[in-house]
């Protein structure tokens, strides 16, 4: 688990490690720039190509200069410096690595007024202007030098962040920013480039490690945490000898609707696929051919009409009650019938979330430790309207708590709410994946890790780490754009193999 640090944070983490570890302020500056000098020139390494490196004169601009110095000794030949010298200040690791920039035959140019810019020649520019020292939004200057730059419409590669970018809290789409093909970033991806509203200023993004103290790290104890493969295979168990069926739990799946069945067998085969010792479907009975025939695996409990069936709740481990369940009254009485019988966590999803939306009386009985699964929409009904992802976190923070939930927020990057205020953010998934029936197959992988046993975290966790991953496994190696996700559930078992590996 990666924590991830706000801005200032991340300025104590490196004065932290600059006073007790064995490193000068100027060195973990030469570090940061050799990380940044060596995912550059593995993504642009043609020396041929012109480069001009953007300057401001505080650290973000110290790491420009030596980013420089050591892309000239890497082979680069067309290396300008161009040095905006807005401001009297510097930092005294900009004055060092100007000194040590000064004995090579690099260019370096300065400009105290945009006016005295020409449209830049070079093929690729490095944006080292400003980076974690923002403390307010480009105006003056700057802001016309970011407009010119943007104009210009180059590559642009960002050191740590893009100019004028804020590493958290709301992101303003009207602010200047100098927008970024790739953003090479130091230590950790800052919070913002997890949230959607960042694509307009970081197209992508690659965090370079500097070796900053992590017990600091650590014991700053940030809400915000970043998941890592390694946490994932922490958590998962290897199947014990002597085992059946019983052992890994029976998962009842509640969902499906006369025009909605397909929701169902994604749901309940995903469950299957992700190890529930037993799965049975609670599905409508027009879809009971559809079940036996996609799935004989799973077991049926059969609605019908405006009939409850009878359940017996003993029986189940846990349930993943919604997609394509319906929002009429037969749902509503269903989802009633489980929230007064039913104490065990469950994981909700898709109409039964609309359901708890509309119905607030609903919330009152629903399982303490239960998991929701919204994607934006969802939340938003559940929890009302919000402007901006940055207001989304802080809500899902705070209702994870006071209604000791799991708020699993999903979208490219997955977030987990716990009710200990945590938000842990998940990398694995892609674009791929961006079709209907994909959240089903989430809500099945889910409930089967909670019906082996899992605690509700670890089954958020893992969970969603195991759906993104599948995900992956199937897209990436092959550039697929589509994958459907059927395939997805079908994948689950072979992706946790590989990270039990
Ligand atoms: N040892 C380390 O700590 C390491 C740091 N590293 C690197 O340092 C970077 C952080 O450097 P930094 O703290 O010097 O800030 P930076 O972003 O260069 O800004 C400089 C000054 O600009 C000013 N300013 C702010 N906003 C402004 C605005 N809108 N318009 C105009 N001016 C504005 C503000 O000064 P002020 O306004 O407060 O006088 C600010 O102090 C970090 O991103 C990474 O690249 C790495 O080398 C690893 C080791
Ligand atoms: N562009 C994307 N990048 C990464 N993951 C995605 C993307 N689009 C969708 N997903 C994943 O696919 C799932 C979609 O869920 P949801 O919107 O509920 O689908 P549905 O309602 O159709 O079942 C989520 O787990 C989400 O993280
Ligand atoms: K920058």
């Amino acid at each position: 688990m990666q924590p991830l640090l706000t801005a200032s944070q991340i300025h104590e983490a490196d004065t932290y490690t600059i006073s007790h570890e064995p490193i000068s302020s100027i060195d973990l500056m030469e570090r940061a720039a050799k990380a940044f000098e060596q995912v550059f020139t593995a993504r642009y390494g043609d020396i041929e190509k012109s480069i001009a490196i953007y300057c401001g004169t505080g650290n973000n601009g110290g790491d420009g200069l030596a980013i420089a110095r050591l892309l000239t000794d890497y082979g680069f030949e067309k290396v300008d410096v161009k040095i905006a010298r807005f401001s009297e200040k510097t930092s005294v690791d900009f004055n060092t690595n100007l000194e040590r920039l000064q004995q090579t035959g690099v260019i370096i140019k300065e400009f105290k007024s945009t006016a005295e810019l020409i449209i830049e020649p070079a093929d690729i520019i490095i944006d080292a202007l400003l980076g974690n020292g923002l403390n307010k939004p480009l105006t003056g200057e700057y802001a016309q030098l970011g407009q010119q730059i943007n104009s210009w419409g180059k590559t642009v590669v960002a050191v740590d962040v893009p100019t004028g970018f804020y590493g958290e809290g709301e992101i303003e789409e009207v602010a200047v920013v100098i927008k970024a093909d790739l953003a090479i970033t130091f230590q950790q991806p800052k919070i913002n480039f997890l949230l959607p509203e960042s694509k307009y200023a970081v197209k992508n993004w690659v965090a370079v490690g500097i070796g900053i103290n992590k017990t600091y790290t650590q014991q700053l104890n940030s809400p915000y945490q970043y998941l890592e493969e390694a946490d994932i295979k922490q958590i998962l168990e290897p199947r014990e000898r002597f085992s059946n069926k019983g052992t890994y739990g029976h998962a009842l799946i509640v969902a499906g609707h006369a025009e909605t069945m397909g929701a169902a067998l994604l749901c309940s085969s995903a469950c299957a696929q992700a190890g529930a010792g037993l799965t049975t479907a609670c599905i409508p009975q027009s879809g009971l051919v559809a079940l036996n025939s996609y799935m004989p695996e799973i077991m049926a409990i059969v609605r019908e009409g405006e009939t409850i069936p009878e359940i017996d709740w003993a029986k189940f481990s846990t349930m993943g009650i919604g997609p394509g369940l319906g929002k009429d009254d037969n749902a509503l009485a269903l989802l009633t019938e489980i929230f007064t019988n039913y104490t065990r966590p469950v994981v909700i999803d898709a109409d039964a979330l609309n359901l708890l939306a509309t119905y607030k009386q609903l919330w009152a009985c629903l399982p303490k430790g239960s998991i929701l699964t919204p994607h934006m929409k969802e939340f938003d009904r559940l929890f009302g309207e919000h402007k901006t992802w940055w207001q989304r976190l802080q809500t899902a923070q705070q209702k994870a708590k006071e209604l000791e939930i799991y708020i699993v927020l999903k979208n490219d990057y997955t977030i987990v709410a716990s009710p200990d205020e945590k938000l842990y953010f998940n990398a694995t998934s892609n674009a791929a994946m961006a079709s209907g029936g994909m959240g089903d197959v989430l809500t099945g992988v889910i409930t089967a890790l909670l019906a082996q046993q899992y605690s509700a975290l670890e089954a958020c966790l893992a969970g969603v780490y195991l759906h993104g991953k599948a995900g992956d496994d199937l897209a990436l190696p092959n550039k697929l754009t589509v994958v459907l996700p059927g395939r997805v559930a079908a994948q689950v078992a072979a992706s946790m193999a590989g990270l039990m590996a």
